[in-house]
């Protein structure tokens, strides 16, 4: 059964400039001949007079045709640039489910359809999942380069060193035709190196923490101007600021990009024994926080915690005696702004080291669970002894490719990353 034609606003939350509404599927070319009276040559932007059943004038629109499978879903596609405004786009919309086999879009189902028309695979379909939600540069060039398909070409040279491996097996299997055959080890070494790059992949940063940004702490004792800091930083009052120690309670989240670098900055209550409950329960979960931070700042002369990417802070430094920071502390002033670009710099050198290195693919986490699996299936292969079992190791590490790109078994996925589009995607 063809599938039915879809439309849906692409373009972002009306009254904009333009809007861009498109229509996908079988019945997408004649819906829009209808409508616009006629259709532009493929490829090609025309002016046209969309008008209603009724021949009422809708709107004067700039109109786009695709012809399947040379679009981006792979089916018959057409584009209305209508102008921006509420009304004309809910008349727009609502002549277009007029149409017989027409129906509204769920969100991602453009995006769906070319996955399922084998225009992209379900890695470039993550990529541009990732694209739509990007806020800062690193996770752009991150998202785009798995959305034009860097990793997709990537697993295609896996998947064709695998299948030359596997003929391999089963070629020796055909050779002899007895119950058991001993490995070729040869075959044992290439099985071996190819899993080695899969590892190889498998320790580089992945890429969820450019999406969630890196978890920036700021701690120390209480009124050391932890929270100045925070607001110094961000730019913005987010932190109350007062002079009583123990101001701050309950931490406070900031995400904040620094130089295109994701970053959460969270403000902790100052840590001192106390006999007062909430402020207990904020020096408790400072604690935690600290525990779990990737970039720890920490404010105050007392010993540091240890932690793998401090940064010591040496607070308030315009005020008299306060002058002249420790030789491994950067002295900030958050009232007159000295050192705070030091401070930012360095934040941003600590977060790039947890980052994935510019240029290089992250993988997110099915996607490194795929490959891991890939990679067992080659190990197994690379120590197995009879090429039988060979053979079905090598079978193994290739459903795992193919369920990393969708070609098989990720019937189950598909609602969950469809779903993460928004309408008209
Ligand atoms: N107006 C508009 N802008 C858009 C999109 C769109 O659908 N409409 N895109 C939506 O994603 C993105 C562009 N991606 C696209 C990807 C493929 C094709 C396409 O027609 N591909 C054909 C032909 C390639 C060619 O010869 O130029 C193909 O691959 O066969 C179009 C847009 C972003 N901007
Ligand atoms: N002169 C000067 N005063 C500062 C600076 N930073 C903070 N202060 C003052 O120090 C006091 C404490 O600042 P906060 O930022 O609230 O300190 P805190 O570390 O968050 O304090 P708690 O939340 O109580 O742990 C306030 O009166 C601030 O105005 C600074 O750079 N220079
Ligand atoms: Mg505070």
């Amino acid at each position: 059964m063809t599938p039915a034609t879809i439309f849906a606003l692409s373009s972002g939350s009306p009254p904009a400039a333009i809007s861009v509404i498109r229509v996908s599927g079988a019945a997408a070319h004649q819906a829009g001949r209808a409508f616009a009276g006629d259709l532009p040559p493929a490829r090609q932007a025309a002016v046209r007079e969309l008008r209603n059943r009724e021949g009422e004038l809708l709107d004067e629109a700039l109109v786009l045709r695709f012809d399947g499978p040379s679009s981006s879903t792979g089916e018959d596609l057409v584009e209305f640039h209508c102008h921006g405004g509420r009304a004309v786009v809910a008349a727009v919309l609502d002549a277009l489910g007029r149409f017989e086999g027409l129906r509204g879009a769920q969100p991602g189902e453009f995006t769906r359809r070319a996955f399922e028309n084998g225009r992209i695979d379900l890695t470039e379909a993550e990529g541009l999942a990732d694209l739509i939600e990007a806020e800062t540069e690193s996770q752009r060039r991150s998202a785009l380069a798995m959305a034009e398909g860097g990793l997709r070409r990537q697993i295609d040279a896996w998947q064709e060193a695998l299948l030359s491996l596997s003929a391999r097996a089963e070629a020796a299997i055909d050779y002899v035709e007895e119950e058991s055959v001993d490995a070729d080890p040869q075959l044992s070494r290439d099985c071996s190196a190819l899993a080695s790059e899969l590892r190889s992949w498998l320790l580089r940063p992945r890429s969820e923490p450019l999406k969630d940004g890196i978890k920036v702490v700021i701690a120390g004792p209480p009124n050391t101007g932890k929270s100045s800091v925070l607001n110094a930083l961000v730019g913005q009052d987010r932190a109350i600021v007062t002079d009583t120690p123990g101001t701050t309670r309950d931490h406070i989240d900031v995400p904040l990009s620094l130089e295109g670098v994701p970053l959460r900055l969270t403000d902790t209550a100052g840590l001192r024994e106390s006999d007062e409950e909430v402020e207990r329960m904020g020096v408790e979960r400072a604690g935690r926080l600290i525990a779990m931070a990737d970039v720890l700042l920490w404010l105050g002369e007392s010993a540091a915690p240890q932690h793998p990417h401090l940064i010591r802070v040496h607070s308030k430094s315009d005020l008299p005696g306060r002058d002249c920071a420790p030789p491994d502390a950067l002295a900030v002033s958050a009232l007159t702004g000295r050192g705070l670009s030091e401070l930012a710099d360095a934040i941003v050198r600590e977060a790039r080291q947890l980052l994935p290195v510019e240029g290089d693919l992250a993988l997110n986490r099915r996607q490194s669970e795929a490959i891991a699996e890939a990679e067992a299936g080659l190990r197994s292969a690379s120590v197995g002894d009879d090429v039988v079992l060979v053979a079905e190791m090598l079978r193994r590490a290739r459903t795992a490719f193919d369920r990393l790109t969708g070609r098989a078994g990720v019937e189950d996925l598909l609602d969950s990353l469809f779903g993460r589009f928004c309408l008209g995607k």
